[in-house]
This record gives structure tokens, sequence and C-alpha cells, in this order.
């Protein structure tokens, strides 16, 4: 397998650093190097021995790179990439990591068009945390998580082949889709959780004033549901803009489910009650437990 010279990650956060150490782990590159707008992260990232060297410019930080991951929010990866695109080395790969594809595709394309020497490709590790930056970094992460690539149309797959490898070596399980697909089904498996958990969070101080007294009584059942709303709010807000469309006609569709429970709920329906349940935990447990 190949083994890359330098890779530079650009926002060196959760999955930035991730990524670099799950690649220094299986000596998958000599070089690594870090980029961020956060002097502080490169300090830290250094410090943990999560890059080789770092730097907050952006030009000298990729110049060099064979391959170049871009790890920051994504709102602004199409800002990066129009920013790096003159100073990249020629035939050097591109990977973002971004949680929404369609935006970022649709940017790479257009400013990519006078780099065709480049492969960029477009990336989503669904794997994660609701914790944030380099010190929450982990070299595991990936094993066993989907690592979804959106190729370019004007990509070889031979390329893409490559970039597969590494990330199995990684431990993750690599699945190609289109950029609309990834956005509807990853809206429904990720986007549409993180915001039910948020208003479970939220209905709560809505309707009490004493919303301590109220978390003190929770179980495991609210922990587990509302993990994922203490995630920062900012990598958030881009998800959400950046795929708002699609969320729309998901979120009918879950307003959809919740005016179903409450027409069962008026007639006092317990046999639509018991197949709306026992729907949910067959899906659940068969598509779980065979995925062990
Ligand atoms: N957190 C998750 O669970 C998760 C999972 C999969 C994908 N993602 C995606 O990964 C990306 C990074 O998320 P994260 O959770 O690692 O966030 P993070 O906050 O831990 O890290 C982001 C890093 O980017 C830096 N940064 C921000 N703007 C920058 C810029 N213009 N130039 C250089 N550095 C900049 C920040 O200082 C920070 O260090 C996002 O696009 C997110 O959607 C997140
Ligand atoms: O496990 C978590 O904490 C996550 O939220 C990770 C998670 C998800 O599974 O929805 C969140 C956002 C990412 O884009 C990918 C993965």
């Amino acid at each position: 397998m190949e083994v890359i010279n330098q890779m530079t990650v650009v926002g060196v956060g959760l999955i930035g650093g991730s990524l670099a150490r799950a690649f220094r782990k299986q000596r998958l590159c000599k070089t690594i190097v870090g980029v961020d707008i956060n002097a502080e992260v490169i300090k830290k990232a250094l410090q943990f021995k999560v890059i080789d060297q770092g730097t907050l410019d952006l030009k000298e930080g990729v110049r060099d790179a064979d391959l170049i991951i871009l790890a920051v929010p994504v709102g602004v990866i199409g800002t990066v990439l129009k920013e790096i695109k003159t100073y990249i080395k020629q035939s050097a790969w591109i990977l973002d990591v971004g949680s929404t594809k369609s935006d970022i595709i649709k940017q790479a394309e257009e400013y990519l068009k006078d780099r065709p020497d480049l492969v960029f490709v477009g990336g989503h590790p669904m794997a994660g945390s609701e914790k944030a930056g380099v010190e929450w970094s982990d070299p595991y992460l990936f094993q066993g998580a989907p690592f979804i690539l959106i190729p370019l149309a004007k990509n070889p797959r031979s390329e893409v082949l490559q970039l597969s490898q590494w990330l199995e070596r990684i431990g993750a399980r690599v699945v190609i889709m289109d950029h609309e697909q990834h956005d509807l089904q990853v809206g429904y498996v990720s986007h549409l959780p993180h915001l039910v958990a948020a208003a479970l969070v939220n209905v709560l101080s809505r309707n009490f004033t004493n919303i301590n007294e109220v978390l003190s009584l929770s179980g495991g059942g609210f922990k587990d549901t509302t993990r994922i709303a203490a995630s920062q709010p900012n990598i958030w807000i881009d998800i959400f803009s950046s795929n708002r469309q699609k969320l729309k006609k998901i979120l009918d569709h879950f307003l959809e489910e919740l005016i179903e429970v409450k027409k069962m709920l008026s007639r006092d329906d317990r046999e639509g009650l018991f197949e709306y349940f026992s729907k949910a935990r067959q899906i659940r447990t068969e598509f779980f437990e065979e995925e062990k």
C-alpha cells in the first residue's frame, strides 16, 4: 500500500485529530502537518503529538501535502478549498469530512475546474462524539464505522480505491454513494436524531421553571436519548443550514409520526400503540443484532 509522504489536516479538532492519530497508528504517512485558525489548538496538537508540525498559515501548511484532510465546520470547507487550490501540489488528494455533502460537492466541482489534476473526494465518517476539540481525538474512532465517500464524477475509480484502502486500514467500512442520497439518508439517521435530542431537552425548559428538579428524576432513557444534545452548536448550525431543504421534508415526515401517535392517544388505541412500538422494536433489534 502506498505510504503518504505528507498529510495535512486543516482543522485539528475531534475528527481532524482522530484521523491524524489513526493514520499515524497505521503508519500510513511519514509527516503530519496541522493547520488551524486557533493557535491554542496547534499548541495542544503538537503537545499531544497528534501532528509533527503546525501552522496558522493555510498556504504554508498545504503546499507540500500529498493528502489534505479538510476537517473544519461544513460552512467553511468550500472557503478553505477556494483559498488553497492554487497552492496545492500537482495530483494531490483532498478529502473533506463534512457532515453534509451536496453543497460541498458542488463547491468542489466549481472551484477545482482549473485543477483537473487534483483528486477531491467528499467524505463523511459516521463516527464522532458530542465532545469537540483535539483533546477528545481518538485513533480508534473510525473502527467499524461507516465512512461514506462521494467521488466527483470526473475522478478515476483507481484514485478513490487508494483512498478507500487507507480508510479501511484505519478500521472504517467504506460506503460509496451520491451526495443527494447521502444528504437524505444521513438526514434521517444523524441530523434528525440530533434535533430530536435537542427538542427533548428544550421541551423541559419551555414547560418547567424547576428544570433541575425534573432532570434529577431522569434515568438512563433520557440520558441515552439526549447525549448528543450536548454537542457544539456551531458545528450543527452549519449542518442544518446546509441540509435545510431535505431537513424540512424529513421534519414533515417526523411530525406526521407524532400526529399519528397523538391520534392513538386521543382514542386510547392500545392496539395501535402496540403495533407502533412493536414495529420499531423489530426493526431496531433485527438490524443492530444482525450487525454485531
Ligand atoms: N463531531 C462529529 O461527531 C463529527 C462526525 C463526522 C463529521 N464531522 C464533521 O467534521 C468537521 C469537524 O468537526 P469536529 O467535530 O472535528 O469539530 P471541532 O470543533 O472539534 O474541530 C474543528 C476545528 O476546525 C478549526 N477551524 C474552524 N474554522 C477553521 C478555518 N477556517 N481554518 C482552519 N481551522 C478552522 C477549529 O479551530 C477546530 O480546531 C465538521 O465539518 C463536522 O461536520 C463531525
Ligand atoms: O456519536 C455521536 O456523538 C455523533 O453524533 C456522531 C454522528 C452521528 O452518528 O450522528 C454525528 C454527526 C456526524 O456527522 C457523524 C456522526
